[in-house]
């Protein structure tokens, strides 16, 4: 007997408050058939991480969303590597390991690290309340990472929309990816014109990967799509990454305490928040054959949904797993994947959270929210819309 239920993940409702939903999906079994949508659901750690390690069994070519690729044409050309499987998945996944290595960004620390306190104080010198979101959580990826990759100033206001549709579009035709739809054929067209070699400037990860076609490491048709995922992938995500450590911090004042008597401790707040908060919630697999799981027969071709937020709140693998603690040792989290697939681009994210936490800890003292942040719903990410805040100085 299959443990079903006829909720809606994708509603409003569990989209902004997802953890008792989660709940009662890793109460009711290994693996859930959701009705509504005829697709199969995970929330446990252990059997989302063996899912993402299976990537033969779970494929990510028939695409990392509801729809199926094999029975209906996506609406952008698929992703070399988020929907791609080995070999086609290889040449362009080390290409963009080597470019987006921790060796690699050692030399963009400290500027990025400059950047954050100017940024920060910026900020501080128009007052000690502001909203955390405008003015760090979306300002500063904004600032750092489109000249990493190299691209043109103008229109980069395209950035955050066309990854927040792309993001929608993982999930069911609802009220959220309706809300995108009408003005998505102008965001792509933007970041599609970006990924030319023309657009790019020197010394980037665009620049770097149009050098990788030139060695014949990628063919001058894959070098755009490569440059696509930096600008899908790499903006919305650590936005809201950093939208995340903020709220993190700011609900758990010990724990920034900690941080500024061990600054060292940026690094694992980062993965500590990334676990808690999971930014990226969910997506899809789809099954190759046949695959039975916790007694449950699956049969192939069939869209799995993998819950990574509840992989990293469920209480068989994490102890006290609510709790923000920088003692603990997050290692192991799925908020980047698993596997083959896991995040080519943590190493940049991570780099851009600790520098403008850094920043932050050396001259404030305390943080706290100064009303109810609001969500911003997606129904992939999970995010804040708004964040109002207080700091004292140090
Ligand atoms: C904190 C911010 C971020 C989070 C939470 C995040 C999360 C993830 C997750 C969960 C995956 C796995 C997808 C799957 O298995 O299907 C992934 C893959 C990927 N991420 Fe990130 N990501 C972040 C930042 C970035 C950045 C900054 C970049 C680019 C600079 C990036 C580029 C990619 C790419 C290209 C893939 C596909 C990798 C592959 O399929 O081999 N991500 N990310
Ligand atoms: C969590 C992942 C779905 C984030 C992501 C988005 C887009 C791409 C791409 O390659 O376009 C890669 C990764």
């Amino acid at each position: 007997l299959i443990p079903t239920t006829d909720e809606d993940p994708f509603s409003e409702a569990v989209l902004a408050d997802p953890l008792p939903f989660q709940h009662r999906l890793r109460e009711a079994g290994e693996v859930v058939l959701l009705e509504r949508y005829g697709v199969y659901a995970m929330g446990r750690y252990d059997t989302v991480r063996s899912a993402l390690l299976d990537w033969q069994g779970f494929e990510s070519s028939a695409g990392v969303g509801i729809t199926d690729f094999r029975a209906e044409t996506p609406w952008r050309p698929p992703s070399l590597l988020l929907e791609a499987d080995p070999p086609h998945h290889n040449a362009p996944r080390s290409v963009l390991a080597k470019i987006l290595g921790p060796r690699e960004l050692r030399t963009m620390a400290p500027r990025w690290q400059a950047d954050a306190e100017t940024l920060v104080d910026e900020v501080l010198s128009r007052g000690t309340e502001f909203d955390a979101v405008a003015s760090f959580a979306e300002a500063f990826p904004l600032r750092v990472f489109p000249d990493a990759v190299g691209i043109p100033e103008a229109g980069r206001e395209h950035l955050l929309p066309y990854g927040d549709h792309l993001f929608n579009t993982f999930g069911p035709e609802n009220f959220l990816v309706e809300h995108g739809a009408p003005r998505i054929a102008e965001h792509s067209a933007w970041v599609n014109e970006q990924c030319a070699r023309d657009h790019i400037s020197p010394g980037g990860f665009g620049d770097a990967i149009w050098a990788a076609a030139d060695r014949g490491d990628l063919t001058v048709e894959q070098a755009p799509l490569v440059v696509r995922s930096l600008l899908s992938a790499g903006v919305d995500t650590t936005v809201h990454a950093i939208g995340a450590v903020l709220h993190a911090f700011a609900t758990h004042p010990d724990q920034w305490a900690r941080l500024r008597e061990e600054p060292a401790l940026a690094r694992v707040a980062f993965d500590e928040a990334i676990r808690l908060e999971a930014p990226v919630q969910t997506f899809f697999r789809t099954t190759t054959r046949e695959i039975e799981l916790g007694g449950v027969r699956i049969p192939e071709r069939r869209k799995i949904l993998m819950f990574l937020g509840s992989a990293n709140a469920d209480p068989r693998h994490w102890n006290d797993p609510q709790r923000f603690d920088l003692s603990r040792d997050p290692s192991g989290h799925v908020g980047f994947g698993m596997g083959i697939h896991q995040c080519v681009g943590q190493h940049v994210a991570r780099l851009e959270a600790v520098s403008l936490v850094t920043a932050l800890a050396r001259r404030v003292e305390s943080i706290e929210l100064t009303a109810e942040p609001v969500r911003h719903l997606n129904n992939t990410l999970r995010a804040w819309k708004t964040m109002p805040m207080r700091v004292r100085l140090a």
